[in-house]
C-alpha cells in the first residue's frame, strides 16, 4: 500500500492507530466497576500537562490497524467496548462503530469533545479541556460529564461546563491523579456543598490494574 492509499484508509476510518487494547473493569466514571474491553486509539493534540498516557499523543508511533480486526478482536472479551485514547474523534469513528454495534456490542466513549462527535455510542463520557473546548454539539449528547480537578480554578470550569450540557447527564468532579492529596479534601467538601456532582475515582490506579 502507498503513503497516499494508507492515509485515504485513515482518513475514512478504516485504518486506526491502535495503541493498545486491553480487558479490564472501567475505573472512573457512572460504568466504574463493569467489565469492559478497552480499545485506545492514538493520536491527540489537545495537550493536557497531566496526562496520564502522553504515549499516545503521536499518531504516527501507533501502527495503523484495519477497523474491521479491531472489531473482530474485541467483540471476543466483552459486550462492552470503551473506545479511548489520545482523543478518539481525531478520527472518523463512524465505521468503528458501526462494526461494533454490529456485532451487537455497547459502544462507550471517553472524549475531551475537542472535535467532531463521528460514531454511534451508547455511552458519552465527556472530559471537556480549557485549552481546547468541546464542539457544541456535544453537550447535548453526553451522557456524563467528568471534569478533571487540578486545581480550584477547576470547580469554576466543571460549572461553566456543567451549564452546558443536557439535563440528564450526570456530573463527575474526578481528582488529577498527581493532586489527589491536596484536592479529595476540597472535592468532598465541594460535592457535600453542590450534590448535583459526584465524585469520580480512577480506581483502576487503587486495584493496580489496567
Ligand atoms: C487519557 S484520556 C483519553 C480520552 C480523551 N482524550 C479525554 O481526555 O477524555 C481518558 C480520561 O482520563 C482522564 N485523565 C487523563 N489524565 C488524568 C490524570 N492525570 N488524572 C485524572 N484523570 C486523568 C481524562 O480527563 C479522561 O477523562
Ligand atoms: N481501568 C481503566 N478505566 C479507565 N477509564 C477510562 C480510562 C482511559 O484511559 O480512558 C481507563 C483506563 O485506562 N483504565
Ligand atoms: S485530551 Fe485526553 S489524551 Fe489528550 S492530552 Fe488531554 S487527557 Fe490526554
Ligand atoms: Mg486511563
Amino acid at each position: 500500500m502507498t503513503r497516499r492509499e494508507q492515509q485515504e484508509l485513515i482518513d475514512k476510518g478504516l485504518l486506526l492507530p491502535l495503541m493498545e487494547e486491553f480487558y479490564t473493569i472501567q475505573g472512573e466514571g457512572y460504568h466504574k466497576g463493569t467489565a469492559a474491553y478497552f480499545v485506545r486509539i492514538g493520536g491527540c493534540d489537545v495537550g493536557c500537562h497531566w496526562c496520564d498516557v502522553k504515549e499516545s499523543w503521536l499518531a504516527e508511533l501507533h501502527p495503523p490497524t484495519e477497523t474491521s480486526k479491531i472489531v473482530e478482536n474485541a467483540v471476543k472479551y466483552s459486550n462492552t467496548i470503551v473506545v479511548t485514547g489520545g482523543e478518539p474523534l481525531t478520527w472518523d469513528m463512524d465505521p468503528l462503530t458501526e462494526q461494533l454495534k454490529a456485532k451487537g456490542v455497547q459502544t462507550h466513549i471517553e472524549t475531551s469533545g475537542a472535535y467532531k462527535l463521528t460514531g454511534e455510542w451508547d455511552w458519552i463520557c465527556l472530559s471537556p479541556k480549557k485549552i481546547k473546548l468541546p464542539t457544541e454539539e456535544i453537550y447535548s449528547k453526553a451522557h456524563e460529564l467528568k471534569c478533571i480537578i487540578y486545581n480550584k480554578d477547576d470547580f469554576k470550569f466543571a460549572e461553566e461546563q456543567a451549564a452546558k450540557v443536557n439535563k440528564n447527564c450526570i456530573l463527575y468532579l474526578q481528582p488529577e491523579w498527581s493532586k489527589r492529596e491536596k484536592m479529595m479534601s476540597q472535592i468532598v467538601d465541594y460535592v457535600m456543598a453542590n450534590p448535583k456532582w459526584k465524585v469520580s475515582l480512577q480506581t483502576h490506579k487503587y486495584l493496580n490494574i489496567p
